[in-house]
Protein backbone atom coordinates (compact mmCIF):
# COMPACT_ATOMS: atom_id res chain seq x y z
CA UNK A 1 0.00 0.00 0.00
CA UNK A 2 0.69 3.82 -0.06
CA UNK A 3 0.33 7.33 0.33
CA UNK A 4 2.75 10.36 0.12
CA UNK A 5 2.71 13.49 2.46
CA UNK A 6 3.73 16.55 0.78
CA UNK A 7 4.53 20.24 2.48
CA UNK A 8 1.40 21.47 5.20
CA UNK A 9 -1.24 21.16 5.36
CA UNK A 10 -0.23 17.83 3.47
CA UNK A 11 -1.88 16.77 0.56
CA UNK A 12 -2.34 12.92 1.19
CA UNK A 13 -1.27 11.31 -2.24
CA UNK A 14 -2.28 7.78 -2.74
CA UNK A 15 -0.44 6.25 -5.34
CA UNK A 16 -2.60 3.94 -7.82
CA UNK A 17 -3.74 0.76 -6.03
CA UNK A 18 -0.50 -0.98 -5.12
CA UNK A 19 2.71 0.71 -4.82
CA UNK A 20 5.96 -1.30 -4.05
CA UNK A 21 8.23 0.23 -1.52
CA UNK A 22 11.14 1.75 -4.32
CA UNK A 23 8.45 3.36 -5.83
CA UNK A 24 7.27 5.19 -2.94
CA UNK A 25 11.16 6.27 -2.00
CA UNK A 26 11.55 7.10 -5.80
CA UNK A 27 8.35 9.89 -5.36
CA UNK A 28 9.92 11.87 -2.86
CA UNK A 29 13.23 12.08 -5.76
CA UNK A 30 10.79 12.38 -8.86
CA UNK A 31 9.83 15.93 -10.50
CA UNK A 32 7.01 15.90 -12.03
CA UNK A 33 4.16 18.37 -11.29
CA UNK A 34 1.33 16.49 -12.57
CA UNK A 35 2.11 14.07 -9.96
CA UNK A 36 2.94 16.70 -7.50
CA UNK A 37 6.47 14.97 -7.17
CA UNK A 38 9.00 15.17 -5.36
CA UNK A 39 6.63 14.64 -2.08
CA UNK A 40 8.46 15.54 0.95
CA UNK A 41 7.90 12.08 2.51
CA UNK A 42 6.20 8.25 1.69
CA UNK A 43 4.93 5.93 4.09
CA UNK A 44 4.73 2.13 2.68
CA UNK A 45 2.61 -0.15 4.88
CA UNK A 46 3.51 -3.81 3.99
CA UNK A 47 4.15 -7.31 5.57
CA UNK A 48 6.92 -7.61 3.11
CA UNK A 49 7.44 -11.60 2.58
CA UNK A 50 5.38 -12.19 6.48
CA UNK A 51 2.21 -12.97 6.71
CA UNK A 52 -0.66 -10.40 6.18
CA UNK A 53 -1.73 -9.76 9.63
CA UNK A 54 2.30 -8.56 10.21
CA UNK A 55 1.68 -5.40 8.02
CA UNK A 56 4.27 -2.65 9.14
CA UNK A 57 5.52 1.06 7.90
CA UNK A 58 8.19 1.81 5.92
CA UNK A 59 9.01 5.74 6.01
CA UNK A 60 10.58 7.88 3.44
CA UNK A 61 12.35 11.21 2.83
CA UNK A 62 14.93 12.02 -0.24
CA UNK A 63 17.56 11.32 2.22
CA UNK A 64 16.74 7.38 2.26
CA UNK A 65 14.54 5.31 4.43
CA UNK A 66 13.79 6.08 8.70
CA UNK A 67 16.02 4.55 10.97
CA UNK A 68 14.59 2.85 14.47
CA UNK A 69 14.90 6.31 16.61
CA UNK A 70 12.54 8.49 13.71
CA UNK A 71 10.33 6.21 13.27
CA UNK A 72 9.64 5.37 17.07
CA UNK A 73 9.35 9.81 17.29
CA UNK A 74 6.35 9.67 14.85
CA UNK A 75 5.05 6.53 16.05
CA UNK A 76 4.24 8.11 19.38
CA UNK A 77 3.32 11.28 18.04
CA UNK A 78 0.74 9.50 15.57
CA UNK A 79 -0.56 7.22 18.98
CA UNK A 80 -1.03 10.87 20.77
CA UNK A 81 -3.07 12.67 17.94
CA UNK A 82 -4.85 9.38 17.93
CA UNK A 83 -5.74 9.63 21.48
CA UNK A 84 -6.21 13.14 21.58
CA UNK A 85 -9.25 12.69 18.47
CA UNK A 86 -10.38 8.88 18.72
CA UNK A 87 -13.13 9.45 20.99
CA UNK A 88 -14.54 12.84 19.66
CA UNK A 89 -16.67 12.02 16.83
CA UNK A 90 -16.47 16.20 15.96
CA UNK A 91 -12.45 16.08 16.18
CA UNK A 92 -12.55 13.16 13.54
CA UNK A 93 -14.56 14.69 11.72
CA UNK A 94 -12.77 17.88 11.32
CA UNK A 95 -9.67 16.24 10.40
CA UNK A 96 -10.95 14.26 8.06
CA UNK A 97 -12.48 17.30 6.46
CA UNK A 98 -9.19 18.82 6.50
CA UNK A 99 -7.35 16.23 4.53
CA UNK A 100 -6.88 17.14 1.02
CA UNK A 101 -6.79 13.94 -0.67
CA UNK A 102 -5.31 13.51 -4.61
CA UNK A 103 -5.19 10.18 -6.07
CA UNK A 104 -2.23 9.39 -8.83
CA UNK A 105 -1.29 6.29 -10.51
CA UNK A 106 2.61 6.82 -9.54
CA UNK A 107 3.75 3.37 -10.04
CA UNK A 108 3.22 4.15 -14.37
CA UNK A 109 5.49 7.27 -13.49
CA UNK A 110 8.49 5.15 -11.57
CA UNK A 111 7.82 2.23 -14.55
CA UNK A 112 8.13 4.85 -17.27
CA UNK A 113 12.10 5.69 -15.68
CA UNK A 114 12.95 1.74 -15.51
CA UNK A 115 11.82 1.64 -18.72
CA UNK A 116 14.15 4.94 -19.99
CA UNK A 117 16.79 3.81 -17.79
CA UNK A 118 16.68 0.00 -20.01
CA UNK A 119 16.60 2.48 -23.51
CA UNK A 120 19.28 4.58 -22.29
CA UNK A 121 21.72 1.65 -21.83
CA UNK A 122 20.94 0.47 -25.20
CA UNK A 123 21.91 3.13 -27.00
CA UNK A 124 18.01 4.83 -27.07
CA UNK A 125 16.04 2.06 -29.05
CA UNK A 126 12.33 1.93 -28.34
CA UNK A 127 12.55 -2.22 -27.99
CA UNK A 128 15.47 -3.27 -26.86
CA UNK A 129 14.20 -6.57 -25.30
CA UNK A 130 12.50 -7.35 -29.01
CA UNK A 131 12.03 -11.07 -29.24
CA UNK A 132 13.77 -12.05 -25.52
CA UNK A 133 11.20 -14.02 -23.62
CA UNK A 134 10.97 -12.80 -19.95
CA UNK A 135 8.66 -14.89 -17.58
CA UNK A 136 8.12 -13.08 -14.18
CA UNK A 137 7.00 -14.57 -10.77
CA UNK A 138 5.51 -11.69 -8.49
CA UNK A 139 4.48 -14.93 -5.88
CA UNK A 140 0.81 -12.51 -5.61
CA UNK A 141 2.69 -9.24 -4.46
CA UNK A 142 3.05 -6.05 -5.47
CA UNK A 143 5.84 -7.07 -8.48
CA UNK A 144 3.40 -7.74 -11.48
CA UNK A 145 3.19 -4.41 -12.62
CA UNK A 146 6.97 -5.42 -14.11
CA UNK A 147 5.00 -7.10 -17.12
CA UNK A 148 2.99 -4.57 -18.37
CA UNK A 149 4.63 -1.33 -17.42
CA UNK A 150 7.94 -2.48 -17.98
CA UNK A 151 8.83 -5.46 -20.03
CA UNK A 152 6.39 -5.23 -22.70
CA UNK A 153 6.64 -1.95 -23.64
CA UNK A 154 10.66 -3.01 -24.15
CA UNK A 155 9.46 -5.49 -26.45
CA UNK A 156 10.02 -8.80 -24.27
CA UNK A 157 7.66 -11.77 -24.68
CA UNK A 158 6.31 -12.18 -21.29
CA UNK A 159 4.12 -15.34 -21.55
CA UNK A 160 3.96 -17.63 -18.58
CA UNK A 161 4.52 -14.78 -16.35
CA UNK A 162 2.68 -16.27 -13.45
CA UNK A 163 0.99 -15.42 -10.12
CA UNK A 164 0.76 -11.31 -10.92
CA UNK A 165 -2.40 -10.90 -9.13
CA UNK A 166 -1.97 -9.26 -5.81
CA UNK A 167 -3.01 -11.57 -3.11
CA UNK A 168 -1.70 -10.95 0.56
CA UNK A 169 -2.37 -14.78 1.58
CA UNK A 170 0.15 -15.63 -0.70
CA UNK A 171 -1.86 -18.94 -2.42
CA UNK A 172 1.04 -20.28 -4.35
CA UNK A 173 4.31 -19.64 -2.54
CA UNK A 174 6.08 -17.20 -0.26
CA UNK A 175 6.98 -14.00 -2.70
CA UNK A 176 10.87 -14.41 -1.35
CA UNK A 177 13.82 -15.07 -3.65
CA UNK A 178 15.66 -16.79 -0.63
CA UNK A 179 12.77 -19.40 -0.33
CA UNK A 180 13.18 -22.57 -2.20
CA UNK A 181 10.28 -22.84 -3.32
CA UNK A 182 9.61 -19.61 -4.72
CA UNK A 183 12.99 -20.46 -6.52
CA UNK A 184 11.64 -23.70 -7.47
CA UNK A 185 8.57 -21.70 -9.00
CA UNK A 186 10.33 -19.59 -11.03
CA UNK A 187 12.79 -22.00 -12.43
CA UNK A 188 10.06 -24.29 -13.65
CA UNK A 189 8.40 -21.36 -15.19
CA UNK A 190 11.53 -20.52 -17.51
CA UNK A 191 11.83 -24.46 -18.55
CA UNK A 192 8.33 -25.06 -19.24
CA UNK A 193 8.12 -21.55 -21.62
CA UNK A 194 11.82 -21.77 -22.41
CA UNK A 195 12.40 -18.69 -21.45
CA UNK A 196 15.66 -16.62 -21.43
CA UNK A 197 15.28 -15.14 -18.60
CA UNK A 198 13.22 -15.52 -15.58
CA UNK A 199 12.59 -12.86 -12.64
CA UNK A 200 11.30 -13.23 -9.09
CA UNK A 201 10.32 -10.30 -6.83
CA UNK A 202 9.46 -10.31 -3.21
CA UNK A 203 6.42 -8.82 -1.72
CA UNK A 204 7.14 -5.32 -2.16
CA UNK A 205 9.87 -5.06 -4.74
CA UNK A 206 12.55 -4.08 -2.71
CA UNK A 207 14.18 -7.91 -3.24
CA UNK A 208 14.53 -10.00 -6.48
CA UNK A 209 16.19 -12.85 -8.07
CA UNK A 210 16.26 -14.55 -11.25
CA UNK A 211 17.20 -17.51 -13.17
CA UNK A 212 18.47 -18.23 -16.59
CA UNK A 213 17.22 -20.03 -19.72
CA UNK A 214 18.91 -23.18 -18.01
CA UNK A 215 16.73 -23.04 -15.06
CA UNK A 216 20.75 -21.73 -12.95
CA UNK A 217 19.64 -19.31 -10.44
CA UNK A 218 21.19 -16.01 -9.86
CA UNK A 219 20.46 -15.48 -5.90
CA UNK A 220 22.17 -15.17 -2.71
CA UNK A 221 25.70 -14.97 -3.53
CA UNK A 222 25.02 -15.64 -7.31
CA UNK A 223 23.27 -12.55 -7.88
CA UNK A 224 26.04 -10.21 -4.95
CA UNK A 225 28.42 -11.97 -7.69
CA UNK A 226 26.49 -11.37 -10.77
CA UNK A 227 25.84 -8.07 -10.03
CA UNK A 228 29.36 -7.37 -8.85
CA UNK A 229 30.61 -8.09 -12.43
CA UNK A 230 28.50 -5.61 -13.87
CA UNK A 231 29.21 -3.07 -11.41
CA UNK A 232 32.93 -3.83 -11.59
CA UNK A 233 33.11 -3.24 -15.36
CA UNK A 234 31.51 0.28 -15.37
CA UNK A 235 33.77 0.93 -12.17
CA UNK A 236 36.78 -0.70 -12.29
CA UNK A 237 38.34 -1.67 -8.45
CA UNK A 238 35.31 -0.58 -7.22
CA UNK A 239 34.40 -1.62 -3.26
CA UNK A 240 31.58 -3.99 -3.25
CA UNK A 241 29.67 -4.06 -0.09
CA UNK A 242 27.40 -7.05 1.69
CA UNK A 243 26.47 -8.02 4.09
CA UNK A 244 27.77 -10.85 7.35
CA UNK A 245 26.37 -14.00 6.03
CA UNK A 246 28.17 -14.08 2.17
CA UNK A 247 30.85 -16.99 1.50
CA UNK A 248 34.26 -17.18 1.24
CA UNK A 249 33.83 -18.06 -2.86
CA UNK A 250 31.98 -14.87 -2.85
CA UNK A 251 35.21 -12.80 -1.39
CA UNK A 252 37.46 -14.86 -3.90
CA UNK A 253 35.62 -14.54 -6.63
CA UNK A 254 35.15 -10.42 -6.34
CA UNK A 255 38.90 -9.86 -5.29
CA UNK A 256 40.43 -12.73 -7.79
CA UNK A 257 38.49 -12.60 -10.83
CA UNK A 258 37.06 -8.91 -11.14
CA UNK A 259 39.74 -6.92 -9.28
CA UNK A 260 37.39 -5.42 -6.78
CA UNK A 261 37.34 -5.27 -3.32
CA UNK A 262 34.59 -7.03 -1.07
CA UNK A 263 34.10 -5.46 2.17
CA UNK A 264 32.02 -7.81 4.53
CA UNK A 265 29.84 -6.37 6.78
CA UNK A 266 26.53 -6.65 8.74
CA UNK A 267 23.46 -8.17 8.02
CA UNK A 268 20.39 -6.16 7.36
CA UNK A 269 19.84 -4.05 3.99
CA UNK A 270 20.04 -0.39 5.66
CA UNK A 271 23.43 -1.84 7.85
CA UNK A 272 24.68 -2.37 4.11
CA UNK A 273 23.54 0.84 2.64
CA UNK A 274 24.54 3.04 5.14
CA UNK A 275 28.20 1.75 5.14
CA UNK A 276 28.51 2.20 1.26
CA UNK A 277 27.50 5.84 1.93
CA UNK A 278 29.57 6.25 4.80
CA UNK A 279 32.88 4.40 2.56
CA UNK A 280 32.26 7.32 0.01
CA UNK A 281 32.25 9.77 2.55
CA UNK A 282 35.61 8.62 3.63
CA UNK A 283 36.79 8.68 0.00
CA UNK A 284 36.70 4.84 -0.51
CA UNK A 285 34.77 4.33 -3.46
CA UNK A 286 31.72 1.76 -3.45
CA UNK A 287 28.66 1.78 -6.26
CA UNK A 288 27.02 -1.55 -5.32
CA UNK A 289 25.38 -2.32 -1.55
CA UNK A 290 23.93 -5.71 -1.57
CA UNK A 291 22.41 -8.57 0.64
CA UNK A 292 21.90 -11.91 0.20
CA UNK A 293 18.35 -11.79 0.78
CA UNK A 294 18.08 -9.70 -2.83
CA UNK A 295 17.79 -6.67 -1.46
CA UNK A 296 20.25 -4.45 -3.38
CA UNK A 297 21.27 -0.69 -3.80
CA UNK A 298 23.50 1.20 -6.28
CA UNK A 299 25.06 4.57 -6.02
CA UNK A 300 23.58 5.34 -9.45
CA UNK A 301 20.15 5.20 -8.14
CA UNK A 302 20.47 7.19 -5.22
CA UNK A 303 21.40 4.10 -3.21
CA UNK A 304 17.36 3.06 -3.38
CA UNK A 305 17.00 -0.17 -2.07
CA UNK A 306 15.24 -1.39 -5.27
CA UNK A 307 14.98 -4.98 -6.42
CA UNK A 308 13.31 -3.98 -9.82
CA UNK A 309 16.59 -2.09 -10.69
CA UNK A 310 18.58 -4.60 -9.86
CA UNK A 311 16.66 -6.28 -12.35
CA UNK A 312 17.05 -3.60 -14.95
CA UNK A 313 20.78 -3.77 -14.55
CA UNK A 314 20.58 -7.76 -15.82
CA UNK A 315 18.17 -6.32 -18.64
CA UNK A 316 20.10 -3.42 -19.40
CA UNK A 317 22.98 -6.36 -20.31
CA UNK A 318 21.06 -8.43 -22.25
CA UNK A 319 20.07 -5.96 -24.74
CA UNK A 320 23.64 -4.18 -24.78
CA UNK A 321 25.17 -7.57 -25.51
CA UNK A 322 23.04 -8.41 -28.46
CA UNK A 323 23.11 -4.77 -29.77
CA UNK A 324 26.69 -5.48 -29.85
CA UNK A 325 26.32 -8.51 -31.90
CA UNK A 326 26.65 -11.06 -29.19
CA UNK A 327 23.23 -13.68 -29.22
CA UNK A 328 22.72 -15.93 -26.77
CA UNK A 329 19.94 -14.60 -24.35
CA UNK A 330 21.08 -15.03 -21.17
CA UNK A 331 24.05 -16.89 -21.31
CA UNK A 332 25.95 -13.38 -21.31
CA UNK A 333 24.65 -13.63 -17.75
CA UNK A 334 25.66 -17.17 -16.79
CA UNK A 335 29.19 -16.23 -18.71
CA UNK A 336 29.74 -13.46 -15.82
CA UNK A 337 29.71 -15.67 -12.39
CA UNK A 338 32.21 -18.13 -14.60
CA UNK A 339 34.77 -19.12 -11.67
CA UNK A 340 32.42 -18.28 -8.54
CA UNK A 341 33.42 -21.14 -6.29
CA UNK A 342 30.31 -22.36 -4.50
CA UNK A 343 30.07 -24.28 -1.54
CA UNK A 344 28.89 -27.93 -1.82
CA UNK A 345 26.79 -27.69 1.79
CA UNK A 346 25.18 -24.24 2.41
CA UNK A 347 23.06 -23.98 5.83
CA UNK A 348 21.34 -21.92 8.00
CA UNK A 349 20.14 -22.92 11.26
CA UNK A 350 18.34 -20.77 13.80
CA UNK A 351 19.03 -21.47 17.22
CA UNK A 352 16.05 -19.56 19.71
CA UNK A 353 16.59 -18.08 23.06
CA UNK A 354 13.74 -18.98 25.19
CA UNK A 355 13.09 -15.04 27.26
CA UNK A 356 11.64 -16.63 29.92
CA UNK A 357 13.83 -19.21 30.93
CA UNK A 358 15.49 -18.41 34.55
CA UNK A 359 19.14 -18.58 32.75
CA UNK A 360 18.35 -15.29 31.72
CA UNK A 361 18.37 -13.90 34.97
CA UNK A 362 15.77 -10.88 34.27
CA UNK A 363 18.52 -9.96 31.55
CA UNK A 364 17.84 -9.42 28.10
CA UNK A 365 17.79 -11.68 25.19
CA UNK A 366 20.16 -10.06 23.52
CA UNK A 367 22.68 -9.78 26.11
CA UNK A 368 22.55 -13.53 26.90
CA UNK A 369 23.26 -14.07 23.16
CA UNK A 370 26.43 -11.79 23.28
CA UNK A 371 27.16 -14.25 26.77
CA UNK A 372 27.03 -17.19 24.20
CA UNK A 373 29.59 -15.43 21.46
CA UNK A 374 31.53 -14.61 24.06
CA UNK A 375 31.82 -17.66 24.82
CA UNK A 376 32.01 -19.61 21.69
CA UNK A 377 35.24 -16.97 20.60
CA UNK A 378 36.98 -18.29 23.69
CA UNK A 379 36.50 -22.29 22.88
CA UNK A 380 37.84 -21.18 19.15
CA UNK A 381 40.65 -19.34 20.35
CA UNK A 382 41.95 -22.20 22.21
CA UNK A 383 41.35 -24.65 18.95
CA UNK A 384 44.29 -24.53 16.82
CA UNK A 385 41.87 -26.09 13.61
CA UNK A 386 39.69 -23.30 14.00
CA UNK A 387 40.80 -19.78 12.70
CA UNK A 388 38.71 -16.48 13.92
CA UNK A 389 38.28 -14.34 10.67
CA UNK A 390 40.68 -11.23 11.16
CA UNK A 391 38.33 -8.74 10.24
CA UNK A 392 34.38 -9.36 10.82
CA UNK A 393 31.83 -6.84 11.77
CA UNK A 394 28.94 -8.98 13.41
CA UNK A 395 28.66 -12.03 15.60
CA UNK A 396 31.62 -14.64 15.73
CA UNK A 397 32.67 -15.60 11.95
CA UNK A 398 35.66 -18.95 11.63
CA UNK A 399 37.45 -20.52 9.27
CA UNK A 400 38.09 -24.84 9.67
CA UNK A 401 37.75 -27.66 7.51
CA UNK A 402 38.04 -26.47 4.54
CA UNK A 403 34.58 -23.91 5.18
CA UNK A 404 33.38 -21.58 7.97
CA UNK A 405 30.62 -20.58 9.98
CA UNK A 406 29.09 -17.42 11.45
CA UNK A 407 26.78 -17.32 14.41
CA UNK A 408 25.03 -13.92 15.02
CA UNK A 409 22.45 -12.61 16.87
CA UNK A 410 19.13 -11.72 14.80
CA UNK A 411 18.54 -8.20 13.90
CA UNK A 412 15.12 -8.24 15.21
CA UNK A 413 14.18 -11.92 16.76
CA UNK A 414 15.38 -13.56 19.97
CA UNK A 415 17.51 -15.76 17.93
CA UNK A 416 21.19 -16.52 16.97
CA UNK A 417 21.57 -17.53 13.33
CA UNK A 418 23.99 -20.10 12.04
CA UNK A 419 25.44 -20.17 8.77
CA UNK A 420 27.77 -23.06 7.40
CA UNK A 421 29.08 -23.73 4.24
CA UNK A 422 32.00 -26.59 4.04
CA UNK A 423 33.27 -28.36 0.93
CA UNK A 424 31.15 -31.91 2.26
CA UNK A 425 28.36 -32.75 4.87
CA UNK A 426 31.31 -34.06 7.07
CA UNK A 427 33.04 -31.06 6.95
CA UNK A 428 29.87 -28.79 7.64
CA UNK A 429 28.88 -31.65 10.98
CA UNK A 430 32.58 -30.86 12.70
CA UNK A 431 32.19 -27.51 12.50
CA UNK A 432 28.54 -28.06 13.36
CA UNK A 433 30.07 -29.92 16.39
CA UNK A 434 32.55 -27.28 17.45
CA UNK A 435 29.97 -24.85 17.72
CA UNK A 436 27.69 -26.92 19.55
CA UNK A 437 30.44 -28.07 21.80
CA UNK A 438 31.24 -24.32 22.95
CA UNK A 439 27.56 -23.38 23.46
CA UNK A 440 25.85 -26.56 25.04
CA UNK A 441 26.13 -24.27 28.62
CA UNK A 442 23.64 -22.25 27.75
CA UNK A 443 20.40 -23.83 28.53
CA UNK A 444 18.25 -21.39 27.38
CA UNK A 445 19.65 -21.47 23.66
CA UNK A 446 17.41 -24.11 21.97
CA UNK A 447 20.21 -26.35 20.52
CA UNK A 448 17.82 -28.88 18.94
CA UNK A 449 18.47 -27.94 15.01
CA UNK A 450 22.16 -27.97 15.89
CA UNK A 451 22.08 -30.93 17.16
CA UNK A 452 19.76 -33.02 15.09
CA UNK A 453 22.05 -31.58 11.85
CA UNK A 454 25.10 -33.01 14.02
CA UNK A 455 23.02 -35.89 14.36
CA UNK A 456 23.79 -36.69 17.95
O1 LIG B 1 18.92 -11.13 11.32
P1 LIG B 1 17.85 -11.95 10.64
O2 LIG B 1 16.78 -12.42 11.56
O3 LIG B 1 18.45 -13.06 9.83
O4 LIG B 1 17.10 -10.97 9.62
C1 LIG B 1 17.82 -10.14 8.79
C2 LIG B 1 16.95 -9.54 7.70
O5 LIG B 1 15.88 -8.86 8.30
C3 LIG B 1 14.99 -8.20 7.40
O6 LIG B 1 14.34 -9.12 6.64
C4 LIG B 1 15.73 -7.20 6.56
O7 LIG B 1 14.87 -6.71 5.57
C5 LIG B 1 16.92 -7.82 5.89
O8 LIG B 1 17.66 -6.79 5.30
C6 LIG B 1 17.77 -8.56 6.88
O9 LIG B 1 18.78 -9.26 6.24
Amino acid sequence: CLMSLSPSPLPLIPHGRLASTPAMFNSTLTENEEFSCPVDGSIMITASHLPYNRNGFKFFTSAGGLGKPDIKDILERAADIYKNIANDDSKRAETAASLDVKRVDYMSVYASNLVAAVRKAAGNIEKPLEGFHIVVDAGNGAGGFFVGKVLEPLGAITSGSQFLEPDGLFPNHIPNPEDKTAMKAITKAVLDNRADLGIIFDTDVDRSAAVDSSGREFNRNRLIALMSAIILEEHPGTTIVTDSVTSDGLTTFIEKKLGGKHHRFKRGYKNVIDEAIRLNSVGEEAHLAIETSGHGALKENHWLDDGAYLMVKLLNKLASARTSGLGGGSKVLTDMVEGLEEPAVAVELRLKIDQNHPDLQGGSFRDYGEAVLKQLENTVELDAKLLKAPVNYEGVRVSGYGGWFLLRLSLHDPVLPLNIEAPSKEDAVKLAHDVLNAVKEFTALDTSALTKFVGV
